[in-house]
């Protein structure tokens, strides 16, 4: 049997488990059996309550960490079994990933952040370049090349790891609470910049327990104790603006 399928969904998990071990400690079941697919250009939120395992999950799918048990499937890869190298190079071409407190060098410039994803996946100086201006372009961040990320505000450098995370033009975006360190109107930026990266046809998971910033997707699935207890879809096609995006980026006024 081919263990690929190249024109398979975005991401394909079935029995997904994790236990995290803690030394001195007891085990923390907190992946317990998720079957999830996510299909090519959609939007789709993990909400649920503070533990219920939702970091955990999005580490699994980005191999920030490794399952116990279970199966994944990312862009057509079967991924079970990939050591840190190929995991790695996965990430580099095919998944970029936001966290909540940005994980930017601190020491480089919002240039070399952003181009550095891209200088690593064997692109030419010159292609990075014309990446890094066109994202912070779009990003509204054109003129901050120069600064280092504690020169910049929460949103400002959420802009940039969002543009670290979009230059290598990945099929999926992964989020860890994008807007979890954002005052109201780096909130709503960030949404609105989602928002719009999703219309353009980019597939987008995030994680948050925020109810609220879960509406801005248009596929909803609750996360409780380890495991998917709902998955709701809110009406809009893939690549279509979700019906919740209006309202959210009214959020905190
Ligand atoms: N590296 C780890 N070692 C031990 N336990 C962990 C580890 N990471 C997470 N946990 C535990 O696993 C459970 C799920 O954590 P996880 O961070 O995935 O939940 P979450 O839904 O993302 O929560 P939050 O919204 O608070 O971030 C929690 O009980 C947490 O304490």
């Amino acid at each position: 049997m081919n263990r690929d399928e190249p024109s398979g969904p975005i991401v394909r998990a079935a029995g997904l488990v994790k236990t995290h071990r803690p030394e001195g400690a007891a085990p923390v079941h907190a992946v317990r059996g998720v079957d999830l697919t996510v299909e090519r250009g959609e939007f789709v939120a993990v909400t649920g309550p503070s533990g219920a395992g939702k970091s955990t999950l999005l580490h699994l799918l980005g191999g920030l960490d490794r399952p116990d048990s279970g199966s994944l499937w990312l862009d057509g890869r079967q991924v079970d079994g990939y050591r840190e190298a190929r995991w790695a190079e996965l990430r580099r071409n095919h998944i970029g990933i936001v966290f909540q407190f940005f994980n930017l060098v601190s020491n480089l410039s919002v240039a070399d952040n952003v181009e550095l994803p891209a200088l690593l996946a064997g692109r030419s100086p010159r292609q990075a370049r014309t990446a890094r201006t066109e994202l912070l372009d779009e990003l509204g961040l054109t003129g901050k090349e120069n600064c280092t990320p504690g020169e910049l505000s929460g949103g400002e450098q959420q802009r940039v790891a969002l543009a670290r995370a979009l230059v290598n033009a990945p099929s999926l975006l992964l989020a860890d609470e994008p807007a979890g360190s954002l005052d109201s109107k780096g909130t709503r930026e960030v949404l609105r910049l989602l928002a719009r990266f999703h219309r353009r046809g980019q597939t987008i998971l995030l994680v948050t327990h925020d109810a609220r910033i879960a509406s801005a997707a248009d596929r909803v699935i609750s996360f409780f104790d380890g495991q998917v207890v709902d998955d709701a879809h809110l009406g809009s096609e893939p690549g279509r603006p979700a019906s919740g995006v209006s309202d959210v980026l009214k959020l905190k006024g």
